[in-house]
């Protein structure tokens, strides 16, 4: 029969958190809320404060402020004292190295956990056991990890993380430190075990392309602060920052609506085909950019004289960056670049139908998706 409390445990949050984290001059202040089974990526620039996030929950730095609550057990509460150390945590950790021991098993590393939550050495090893065969690494059980290759090390590591059953599932750059053809392998493994993973997930990240496979809701951080939350499909239809933007791949500009005409900071204006009214965002992807090597004639209503900043291979297109009233990137064919003869520093028209231009109200934080 369930209790009381289990009954209101397996309602809790997987996690419920306020972390205020003070290093140096730099403060993290962010909630975090995950429900049991949800994946949540949270994703933002290099020093946003990802990694300080992380190791707050996992218990290994104190915070400063606010509290983390794992399935209703309160792990830290800066104001009333508390603070459970990493190893009493229901709290799995993937670290980015793996951190695996090296002088165990695979099989030993796994059943490290249930051993030191009290298992007897037979009873963890059998559960170790039966995670490594769920990572498909039965047969390496007896390897030391510097026999293994890095997909398997992470599977080990992930093994070992699931191993002690924990509430919430922290993962650091998961994939990163593999190469390109292991990572879309190892992607497809993760996933599938995240999916069957009761408790909540938390995946920091770089990497758009694993926070969108992965995660059910992005969180996005930016010095230290929560700048937007959401499925993937919002923040791309609506992104509210340039990291995000960048992140999606749009070109974003923030201006004064009125009717078709969004007027930017600097006084630029941009022809859209949706109205708005007020502060608005005006988002287009980078394909949406039509170079000209003059002034082009007929229907586009955006029409702007730029200059080539930058050029790189995009998959098979150019991306081109662009200087000029709008700070802009674009993505033509190998064939019209050349045509067009473009290098750093060219001179182009760049032309936007207001067809494709996207237009959305800055409402601040309020119609941020929750
Ligand atoms: N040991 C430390 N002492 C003081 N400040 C630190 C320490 N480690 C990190 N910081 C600062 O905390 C801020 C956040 O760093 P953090 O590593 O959490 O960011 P991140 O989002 O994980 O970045 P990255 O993607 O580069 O790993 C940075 O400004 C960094 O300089």
């Amino acid at each position: 029969m369930t209790t009381p409390d289990a009954a209101a445990r397996d309602q809790a949050p997987a996690l419920d958190a306020h972390l205020v984290v003070d290093r140096d001059s730099f403060r993290l202040d962010a909630a975090l809320r995950i429900a049991p089974g949800e994946v949540v990526a949270l994703l933002g620039p290099n020093g946003a404060g990802k990694t300080t996030a992380l190791r707050a929950l996992a218990g290994l730095l104190p915070v400063s402020g606010g509290h983390v609550t794992v399935r209703g057990r309160r792990l830290d509460d800066a104001a009333a004292r508390v603070f459970v150390p990493a190893d009493k945590r229901s709290v799995g950790v993937v670290f980015q190295d793996y951190l695996l021991f090296p002088h165990l098993s695979a099989l030993d590393n796994v059943a490290f956990g249930p051993r030191c939550q009290g298992a007897s050495r037979a009873k963890s090893r059998a559960i170790a056991a039966e995670w490594l065969e769920r990572v498909g690494l039965a047969e390496h059980a007896h390897a030391k990890p510097r026999r293994l290759s890095g997909g398997q090390a992470q599977r080990v590591a992930l093994a070992r993380a699931l191993a002690v059953g924990p509430d919430l599932l922290l993962l650091d750059e998961p994939l990163s430190a593999l190469d390109a053809g292991t990572r879309m392998d190892t992607r497809a493994h993760l996933h599938h075990h995240l999916a069957d993973h009761p408790g909540g997930t938390l995946i920091v990240t770089h990497d758009p392309l694993d926070a969108l496979i992965l995660a059910d809701r992005l969180v996005i951080l930016e010095a230290g602060r929560v700048v937007q939350e959401g499925d993937a499909a919002t923040i791309t239809a609506r992104p509210r920052t340039d990291y995000v933007a960048r992140l999606v791949g749009l070109n974003l500009f923030r201006g004064r609506a009125v009717g078709d005409t969004v007027t930017l900071a600097d006084g630029f204006t941009l022809t859209t085909s949706e109205p708005c009214d007020g502060p608005a965002f005006v988002a287009f992807p980078p394909t949406a950019l039509a170079l000209h090597p003059r002034r082009p004639e007929g229907s586009p209503r955006n029409v702007w004289a730029a200059t080539v900043a930058g050029l790189q291979r995009h998959g098979d297109h150019l991306r081109v960056q662009l200087a000029g009233p709008l700070n802009t990137t674009a993505d033509i064919t190998p064939a019209a670049a050349a045509a067009l003869r473009l290098e750093t520093g060219s001179e182009v028209w760049a032309a936007l139908k207001a067809t494709e231009t996207r237009v959305y109200p800055d409402g601040g934080d309020q119609d941020q998706a929750r």
